[in-house]
């Protein structure tokens, strides 16, 4: 946006976000955890800015994030630099609870699994906001790719409370200036950049959980 609101919104613009997804794979593709991280902290940051009905899923996020950073400025945090050097370090030390909830059921493996799925939900969700019309409506949006992934990891108290939040939701434009990249055009450009980053940060991390079996840990 130009003029005077640009200036009030000066510290947020959603493409900053999305560009630490784009900083954490490195030249051999492996998936740099701090700025994955990073990248997940953008994100909360933008779902604080759309109202406290999100907090009870941005606590979740923070949470989670703030599990890996530990790990990350813990005494193993080289161990922690890329997903895949995490994965190797946890299995080869046993730091995973594989089956069930044992002594080990806040590892890096099974936090991450748990942003792992919520990407794949924000990779559709984005996908449909990208290609949505002037009327669409973000709730129907956001619920709809809710439904095709992360609701099937979710007790049905979860999936109710976030359908509530859901409808909480504000529509296109203004969820596009909460974003604050530019005009409509201006941001459905920038998710078609975006996207396809996001779907092979996905792409790399899914094959490596399923190539060690790691896709359902508890
Ligand atoms: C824009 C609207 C944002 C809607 C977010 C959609 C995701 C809905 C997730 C609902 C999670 C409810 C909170 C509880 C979750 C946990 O039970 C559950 C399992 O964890 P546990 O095994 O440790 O118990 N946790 C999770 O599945 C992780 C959820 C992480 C959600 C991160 C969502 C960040 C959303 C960022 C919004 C960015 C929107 C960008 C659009 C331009």
């Amino acid at each position: 946006m130009a003029g005077p609101a640009a200036s009030e919104n000066q510290n947020f613009c959603f493409k900053d976000e999305l560009d630490a997804f784009k900083l954490c794979l490195s030249p051999n593709k492996e998936v740099i955890l701090e700025h994955y991280l990073a990248g997940w902290s953008g994100l909360v940051k933008f779902l604080n800015r759309l109202g406290n009905v999100f907090g009870f899923i941005s606590k979740d996020a923070s949470s989670k994030i703030q599990i890996l950073r530990n790990f990350l400025n813990g005494e193993s945090g080289s161990e922690y630099f890329t997903v895949q050097s995490m994965v190797k370090y946890e299995l080869e030390n046993k730091l995973v609870d594989l089956k069930k909830a044992g002594s080990h059921p806040e590892s890096g493996c099974r936090t991450l699994l748990r942003l792992h799925r919520a990407l794949r939900w924000l990779e559709l969700f984005l996908e449909r906001l990208r290609t949505s019309q002037e009327d669409g409506k973000t709730s129907a949006m956001c619920a709809e790719s809710y439904n095709e992934s992360l609701a099937q990891f979710h007790p049905w108290v979860v999936r109710k409370a976030a359908g509530l939040a859901f409808c909480m939701l504000p529509g296109r434009l203004a969820f596009f200036e909460v974003m604050n990249v530019g005009t409509p055009d201006q941001v459905v450009a920038m998710l078609g950049e975006a996207l396809p980053v996001v779907t092979e940060v996905y792409q790399i991390t899914q094959e490596l959980y399923a190539k060690h079996d790691l896709l359902d840990i508890p």
